[in-house]
């Protein structure tokens, strides 16, 4: 912060608006007090996501910037607001708050938390009457909790130094406030008025709440259990928390900052004792900060640190520690509660990862993963990566992402495909090992491929390409830059790849205890920083994802399901596959072999899930084992056991889970069904094969004949799609003054029509009209009658056979274009397709989906088909016709990968005209006089 000088920003009432515009919406309420002749106010801030209530104010305008600062503070969103004031004032409101909450007014002023608390130690009896805990002060109050950022930003991983700052201010009120600092509270100096205390509500009930005790170990995994926190009538539950954790009462806890929830929606806290600094070490920097390794922190803490607990909550816990939903609200003066049990506590842990966050989404703990690439959204479940990311940015207490979209090459593709054979090259790859590799460019970026990735190399010269940069929550530590080198066709498309990738490396920063550590990762100096304050779980990492070994085939319980020693992928890559699951924790049979029965418990189990194969989505032995197997069969396998934390997340009875995997555990037994599979799109197969894109390379070709035309002015595209040529030749000046596109898919029109307006007058062409009709190119419609160039992309396969004969004979016999160009696919070139592991397809019962490129097509021509089709229309109609194509060679076997004929009008012989007009015009441009022509 600079001296006393003030900076321009944001007010967070101007933040709110700007984000929300009118789904923002105040509400302010009279908070009527009897010791006082004024009203006081409330606000409360509706939001589109959630609601929040401010704290009590003189003015309307300081509960509505209270309500907005709330509301950002929930959104994560730090407004610079803080800069506009100086540590000086900040210490001089912190002061002034402090003697606000400690008087009359506050005390008998509605339900404020801590009002609360106030009245829950003046229910104490003897010395204890009154002494408020700093730790409720500090985490309780936004007012002070910003004063406090405004001294010193890592407050926000740092309650001691919280709690230090409200000790110091309150130090400054002497005639006011007894500061005790070796039982770290604050009382009022004298005693409340008799009639307010005798006022206050003493009739709490009883209540038994269930929390989590995470014993800290010394060596080896913290223990987790449930505690029962008895919180009998008129006691403050901050005593018996600590009284649990063993300590005299609630003054000598930290407090956490909420994190994760419970199924009912209330927030935890994790409650521990304020660690005890060594005597030999008087340095107060040692507060608050994890050490780098366990010799540092010896030396300046006694208590151990806890590292499941720190993990859960992104703060520094040291010795044991309660997880616990209980506490005061703005609602009521009563206590507010819930349990947090073994599983939603393991749960809260599981999700803080990304690969959690992914797992979630697809109600799949044990069997989803994080994919390592983002292929179309139509296969995507959950939310998207981008969302995911700013989840975890949120969860985590960093800065939302910033997406950085460039659309020109930084380097050369040839250059990009070097350093990836490079990296390649330099990789034994086992292609289930889902490891990620970094690459180490010149610069302090990192590009990721992982060894699957073959398909996803970069494919385009030219798109968008999308970097991510993640910095700390304080923007002054620079966590993440992750720029990756691939270029996509649509902007949206690279922006959730970068969140992905983005997600990977956290993902991968979670996971990392397992790494080799004759390999250490290099990290800079912005990704330590941040890994040390949220304390990456270096020491008791959970819930981790341990190495998954190849599946162990039990043969005894492979029901209809050859075994096989050698791994035979039968579905390729790319496809869809929709599975029923379910998989259970089992004690081995042999160990309770007098019964004969085993122990089994249900984990986790899915009726229907979907999943792409090859994009590691799906845990590599699920997929390892369904890639294998025909639709229709089942079969069962053993895999050795995941954490213990992500079965317990997952398992229903978490005590008895608990006791099988104690004992003799046998593994995971999987259960799977085979519901069906779907290939892989052509879109993707040809994206992997062709660079560029056969499609791009189809559109190309047609343009190119098009512009040596010079006479044309007239054209239509059969079966437009989304309207790629169209888009070309907007592109391009050619001597077409009218463009038509017919299609009967109504989606491909309206995005046709979206791109076209989108593209209008951008381009040097001559146009005049463009038109798009809804109609099926087996109609005639007499518009299109004495057209100049007709063309029909990947259109005809996707009809019966007798229907694309009927479409040449209705084109060539009534619209009679001067040139038609027809494309479509090679059947001969799949072979080639086919050796992909992409394209893999042995087994018989998907082999005649997989034989065709989609499975949308009703037929594939041999070029020798394709030759009789076309040459017979032609001769027929007083054309001539000529092959060519894209993709691969036309000179040597197979041919070209998507065959063209081009067919040329002789001579024009007038035909009786027939008006008919079944198409429906669904878009229509017209150049008015004044319309830009460049
Ligand atoms: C693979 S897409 C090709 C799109 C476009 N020609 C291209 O190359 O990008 C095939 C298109 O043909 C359309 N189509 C299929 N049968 C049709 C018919 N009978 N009449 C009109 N359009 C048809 C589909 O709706 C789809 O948009």
């Amino acid at each position: 912060m600079a001296g006393g000088e003030k900076k321009q920003s944001l007010s967070p009432k101007e933040i709110i608006h700007h984000k929300f515009v009118v789904k923002a919406s105040y509400r302010i309420e009279q908070v009527h007090v009897s010791s006082q002749s004024n009203c006081l106010y409330r606000c409360h801030l509706q939001l589109p996501e959630f609601s929040v209530v401010s704290n009590v104010f003189k003015r309307k305008k300081d509960a509505e910037l209270s309500a907005a600062e709330l509301a950002l503070e929930k959104l994560g969103i730090h407004p610079q607001d803080d800069d506009d004031i100086t540590v000086e004032q900040a210490w001089d409101d912190m002061v002034e708050r402090i003697k606000y909450i400690f008087s009359d007014e506050f005390l008998s002023s509605g339900h404020h938390p801590l009002g609360s608390h106030l009245r829950a130690t003046l229910l104490r009896d003897g010395e204890r009457h009154g002494s408020v805990p700093l730790s409720i002060i500090a985490a309780f109050d936004a007012k002070i909790n910003s004063g406090c950022k405004v001294i010193n930003p890592s407050v926000d991983q740092d309650p001691i130094l919280a709690m230090s700052y409200v000790m110091k201010a309150a130090a400054k009120l002497t005639d006011y406030i007894v500061v005790s600092p070796h039982v770290a509270s604050l009382r009022r100096k004298n005693p409340y008025p008799p009639a307010i205390v005798e006022a206050l509500d003493t009739h709490g009930e009883s209540i038994k709440v269930e929390a989590v005790y995470i014993q800290c170990a010394t060596s080896g995994e913290e223990v987790v259990d449930p505690v029962i926190l008895d919180i009998s009538s008129g006691r403050y539950y901050l005593d018996v928390i600590a009284e649990k954790l063993g300590l005299k009462d609630g003054s000598q806890l930290i407090i956490s900052r909420t994190f994760g929830k419970t199924p009912s929606g209330f927030e935890c806290r994790v409650y521990s004792a304020i660690p005890k600094l060594n005597p030999s070490d008087k340095s107060s920097k040692a507060y608050g900060k994890r050490p780098a390794d366990e010799e540092d922190q010896s030396s300046h803490f006694k208590t151990p640190w806890n590292a499941k607990a720190s993990s859960a909550c992104g703060q520094d816990i040291h010795g044991d520690a309660i997880v616990a939903a209980v506490g005061y609200s703005w609602r009521s003066n009563d206590i507010e509660h819930d349990d947090v049990t073994l599983k939603s506590f393991y749960r809260i842990c599981c999700g803080m990862s990304p690969n959690g966050i992914y797992k979630f989404s697809r109600q799949a703990l044990i069997a989803a993963t994080l994919p390592f690439s983002f292929t179309t959204k139509s296969n995507w479940r959950g939310p998207l990566p981008r969302e995911m990311l700013s989840i975890f940015c949120r969860q985590q207490q960093l800065a939302e992402p910033v997406f950085t979209i460039s659309t020109s090459p930084v380097k050369p593709l040839s250059e990009t495909l070097r350093s990836f054979k490079k990296l390649k090259d330099s990789e034994s790859n086992d292609g289930n090992n889902q490891c990620v590799n970094e690459y180490a460019g010149s610069d302090d970026s990192f590009n990721h491929y992982n060894s699957k990735d073959e398909e996803e190399l970069p494919v385009l010269e030219s798109g968008y390409r999308c970097g991510v940069k993640i910095l700390s929550k304080s923007l002054q530590d620079l966590v993440l830059d992750c720029s990756p080198g691939s270029f996509y066709e649509k902007e949206s498309h690279a922006i959730q790849n970068a969140a992905l990738k983005a997600l990977t490396w956290f993902g991968s920063l979670f996971d990392d205890l397992d790494a080799d550590p004759e390999q250490p990762r290099c990290y800079t100096k912005g990704e330590l920083n941040w890994m040390f304050t949220r304390n990456v779980m270096i020491k008791g990492k959970f819930p981790s994802s341990k190495r998954y070994e190849e599946p162990a085939y039990d043969e005894s319980k492979t029901m209809d399901m050859d075994r096989k020693p050698k791994r035979v992928q039968t579905i390729p890559n790319g496809s869809l596959v929709s599975i029923s699951y379910s998989v259970s924790v089992e004690v081995e049979a042999d160990f309770w072999g007098r019964t004969g029965k085993c122990l089994r418990e249900l984990i986790e189990s899915n009726e229907e899930i979907e999943f792409e194969v090859g994009v590691g989505s799906m845990n590599p032995h699920l997929e390892s084992v369904v890639t294998q197997m025909s639709v229709g069969q089942y079969a069962c396998f053993i895999t050795n056991m995941p954490a213990e934390g992500l079965v317990l997340a997952d398992a229903n009875d978490t005590a008895r889970t608990r006791s099988l995997l104690s004992k003799l555990a046998a593994g995971l037994e999987y259960n799977v069904h085979l519901l069906g599979v779907k290939g892989p799109t052509e879109k993707r197969v040809e994206s992997v094969f062709f660079k560029p894109q056969l499609s791009k390379q189809r559109v190309g070709y047609a343009v190119k004949l098009i512009k040596e035309s010079s006479a044309a002015s007239t054209l239509v595209d059969f079966g437009c799609g989304s309207g790629s040529l169209l888009e070309s030749l907007l592109e391009v000046p050619t001597s077409l003054q009218t463009i038509v596109g017919v299609d009967i898919s109504e989606k491909a029109l309206a995005r046709a029509a979206k791109m076209v307006d989108s593209k209008l007058n951008k381009g040097a062409c001559n146009l005049k009209t463009i038109r798009l009709y809804d109609g099926s190119i087996l109609e005639f419609d007499s518009r299109l009658h004495g057209i100049d160039i007709a063309t029909c992309l990947e259109v005809i396969e996707r009809m019966e056979e007798d229907e694309a004969f009927q479409f040449g004979k209705t084109v060539l016999t009534l619209s009679r274009p001067k040139l038609l160009i027809v494309s479509t696919p090679n059947y001969e070139y799949n072979k080639i397709l086919h050796k992909s592991s992409l394209y893999h397809s042995k087994d018989k019962s998907i082999s005649q989906r997989s034989k065709f490129r989609s499975h949308e097509h009703k037929f594939e021509w041999t070029r020798a088909q394709f030759n009789h089709w076309a040459s017979k229309l032609a001769k027929s109609h007083n054309y001539s016709v000529e092959f060519s194509g894209v993709g691969g060679s036309g000179n040597v076997d197979p041919g070209f990968a998507s065959q063209i004929a081009v067919f040329k009008r002789k001579s024009f012989t007038e035909v009786k005209k027939v008006s008919t007009q079944p198409y429906k015009v669904i878009w229509e441009w017209t150049r008015a006089q004044g319309d830009k022509k460049n």
